[in-house]
């Protein structure tokens, strides 16, 4: 079998544990414009966590059916999203911000009938450590966007986001014979997410030609712009169409941190954000309906794109 061949992309790496160099602004600014995605180091995540986290997984995700169906999506927990939703592959727990610890706890209690205080407390670790994460990557991104941005709109605008994690599962598919999406194409609706793909790889993004690129596994944790910061950077960051390809008879395991503005915010991006002389590409609009307008778009209809927020709240879109 022969697939269209691919090509992998090389990103910047952005060591988030040091004081970002003026130097490696430009070449952040530049991926995050062509390809909404950048690699991190010094993130402080150790393989330890990531393998107690993967371990938990593998033990949750090989529960009967019946029993995570406990979780949702029928449940009033809604903590469980099952195959043949996103994708015939694809299944998820979700474990919300800030207290990531009841949170864990209220699924934990339900799929291993018992307090496990070891993996209610691993998950909290992870979470606080990706709220950290999210909040110094924010303010880098602000730095990308202009000089003293990260001072004048991080607490106006960015102070109360919140975020949670998705821990997912990909089974293997019979064969591969043809080339089979883990999960389709779509954007995030985040503002920032932070992603943990294993060893096993599959993750693709879409050039601006509509070509799919892979994207390597060497670094590790990667994070890609959301639809939110597409639209509040007036398109100066790319919100990043990407996908999962799975090309291997194995399972496959992977972390989305997404990190999000509440549910109220207006978003709009500031004048000086849109610059002088660009024309303004949004309206404003409400953080939660447009949410709501990805949600009764995407029901059943994992194959096809999802509308994107520009089909939402783009100037001259029609709704
Ligand atoms: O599994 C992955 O590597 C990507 C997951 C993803 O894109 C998502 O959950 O939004
Ligand atoms: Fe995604």
């Amino acid at each position: 079998m022969v697939f269209e061949s691919k090509s992998s992309i090389q990103l910047p790496v952005l060591d988030i544990s040091q004081p970002v160099h003026p130097s490696s602004l430009s070449s952040l600014a530049e991926a995050c414009k062509e390809w909404g995605f950048f690699h991190i180091t010094g993130h402080g995540i150790s393989k330890n966590l990531l393998n107690k986290i993967r371990s938990f997984s593998k033990h949750l995700f090989s529960l009967p059916s019946e029993t995570k169906l406990k979780l949702g999506p029928f449940s009033s927990i809604k903590t469980y999203t099952p195959h043949f939703i996103a994708s015939p592959f694809f299944e998820s727990l979700r474990v919300s911000g800030p207290d990531f610890i009841s949170s864990a706890q209220c699924s934990a209690d339900v799929l291993f009938e018992q307090h496990d205080y070891e993996f209610c407390e691993t998950i909290q670790e992870y979470g606080k450590k990706m709220t950290e994460l999210s909040e110094r990557i924010v303010k880098v991104v602000l730095m990308i966007l202009g000089d003293s941005f990260e001072k004048k709109y991080y607490d106006s605008e960015f102070k109360s986001c919140h975020g949670y994690l998705r821990i997912n599962n990909y089974s293997p598919p019979d064969s591969l014979e043809e080339e089979v999406d883990g999960l389709g194409k779509h954007t995030d609706m985040s503002c920032v997410t932070i992603l943990y793909q294993d060893e096993i790889g599959g993750l693709q993004v879409r050039s601006k030609e509509g070509k799919w690129m892979d994207i390597g596994t060497c670094e590790g944790i990667l994070v890609n712009i959301g639809d939110m910061l597409q639209a509040w950077s007036n398109e100066k960051l790319r919100s990043s169409e990407h996908r999962v390809v799975l090309k291997q008879l194995t399972n496959r395991f992977s972390l989305a941190f997404f990190w999000c503005f509440e549910d109220e915010k207006v978003i709009l991006a500031p004048d000086e954000v849109v610059g002088e002389g660009y024309a303004r590409i949004y309206k404003p609009f409400v953080c939660l309906d447009y949410l709501k307008f990805r949600e009764s778009n995407e029901k059943g209809k994992f194959e096809k794109v999802g509308f994107t927020v520009k089909d939402f709240a783009g100037i001259g879109a029609e709704m």
